[in-house]
């Protein structure tokens, strides 16, 4: 079983894909972490971020693995742990820069669809490009101020600076952002986390 949580940055993918995956006892997929990943290397490596040949260069000599767990997911490039350097404003700022590279984009679904069911997966196209076959697909939306205003509590931005960044971050990732036709919209702004989950649990049973 494949259950897709998409959504418009900082909607609560994540958090709530973890819910979910606790509640079921099956672990989440968080496919936005190999794109903050490709983008933290690059940016070490002082890459040309929209050039793929030298981004893929670096991954292949030095492969990066994600760790996915139902409590959150970790990454690694050999005994090095990135997870903590993954969201800072610097990859933040670069991250939709590397996801519209196509050749970074098969990088990571060659290694989402290497992983066994089943899975909670989140990101932008787990519904529509990753996994169309899913058995339940959702997509989380919120306004751009109260998306700021909960990421303001993660970041040392205040929250115009972050509703500024989210909206540039919304519009170079609107490609890969439709909702599947298939899944259930849910609007997050006049619910809590917990709210979200059980709107989620409602309809896997
Ligand atoms: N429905 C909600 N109500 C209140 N806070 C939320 C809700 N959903 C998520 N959050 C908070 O918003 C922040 C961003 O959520 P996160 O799961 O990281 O989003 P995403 O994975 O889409 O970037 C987190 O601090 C999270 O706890
Ligand atoms: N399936 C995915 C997941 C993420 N991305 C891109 C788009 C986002 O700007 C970045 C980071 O995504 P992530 O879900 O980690 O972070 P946000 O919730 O957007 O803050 O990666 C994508 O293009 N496709």
């Amino acid at each position: 079983m494949i259950v897709t949580i998409d959504g418009v940055a900082a909607s609560g993918k994540s958090s709530v894909s973890s819910g979910v995956a606790q509640a079921l006892g099956v672990p989440y997929v968080s496919s936005g972490l190999l794109y903050r990943a490709a983008t933290l290397l690059g940016l070490e490596a002082s890459l040309d971020l929209h050039a793929a040949p030298g981004l893929l260069a670096l991954l292949g000599a030095h492969p990066v693995r994600l760790e996915p767990l139902a409590g959150g997911n970790r990454v690694w490039q050999g005994e090095r742990e990135l997870t903590d350097d993954l969201h800072s404003s610097r990859v933040d700022r670069g991250v939709s820069v590397v996801a519209a590279l196509p050749e970074v984009r098969e990088w990571v679904d060659a290694q989402l669809r290497a992983l066994p069911e089943p899975f909670v997966a989140e990101g932008r196209d787990m519904g529509t490009n990753v996994f169309p076959h899913a058995s339940h697909k959702f997509y989380l939306t919120a306004s751009a101020r109260i998306r700021a205003e909960r990421r303001a509590r993660e970041r040392p931005e205040d929250v115009p600076a972050i509703e500024a960044a989210l909206q540039r971050r919304d519009e170079l990732d609107t490609v890969q952002s439709a909702p599947a036709p298939d899944a259930l919209v849910i609007d997050t702004g006049p619910l809590d986390l917990q709210g979200v989950i059980d709107t989620i649990l409602t309809r896997l049973h």
